[in-house]
């Protein structure tokens, strides 16, 4: 047991020494993304599965209130939190269309979907992709293993954020991290500290 807990935190630190040449980029294109569009007064919708619904609120609740420091709360909605839109939702439709109807609702022209899964292959956030495109809205995406099918709906105006790794829970690890340096892009861009 003690093994594989020390395998497991040697394989996150690989994970994220790997992830720190791979995606740097990536998260500054979404960073910028996001602070133009707080700044035109647009919102950040987030979505995901498991661990991902976790992270989805996790940003959200980070914008919405804080990160490191007061400023300003921030608009950003997680779409995995109303358990009644979600189960109405799959029980009347389609799990499949869980996002994605709320994306519909929620969505407008200018705002940025935050859309997060380790496979990049949920149907629902897949759905939500498609929907937010349709509405005028830009994804960031945050994917691991080959980017699945959200890849290929990534165009130049969306960026994917694809953690170098096979193993859900190692990728979740580092898709964390990257939601921790959009929210310090996001405040120092947006409340600078006064020089003294
Ligand atoms: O947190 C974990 C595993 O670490 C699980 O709950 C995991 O998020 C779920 O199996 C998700 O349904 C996986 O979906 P996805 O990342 O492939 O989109
Ligand atoms: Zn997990």
């Amino acid at each position: 047991m003690l093994d594989n807990i020390k395998k497991n935190f040697t394989e996150s630190i690989q994970t994220k020494i790997a992830a720190a040449e791979a995606i740097p980029e990536s998260i500054e294109k979404a960073s910028k993304m996001m602070i133009q569009a707080l700044i035109m007064g647009n919102k950040i919708l987030t979505c995901g599965n498991g661990g991902s619904a976790g992270d989805a609120q996790h940003f959200s609740s980070e914008l919405l209130n804080r990160y490191e420091r007061d400023r300003p709360p921030l608009p950003a909605i997680a779409l995995t939190t109303d358990t009644s839109t979600l189960t109405s939702i799959a029980n009347d439709f389609s799990y499949d269309d869980v996002f994605s109807k709320q994306v519909k609702a929620l969505g407008q022209q200018g705002d940025i979907l935050l859309a997060i899964s380790t496979s990049g292959n949920s149907t629902n956030v897949i759905n939500a992709m498609q929907a937010a495109l349709a509405r005028d809205m830009t994804i960031v995406a945050l994917t691991g293993k080959d980017g699945g099918e959200m890849a290929g709906f990534i165009g130049e105006n969306d960026v994917e954020i694809r953690v170098p790794s096979s193993r859900t829970a190692r990728i979740q690890e580092v898709h964390l991290l990257a939601i921790h340096c959009l929210c310090e892009s996001i405040d120092n861009a947006l409340f600078p500290i006064a020089s003294t």
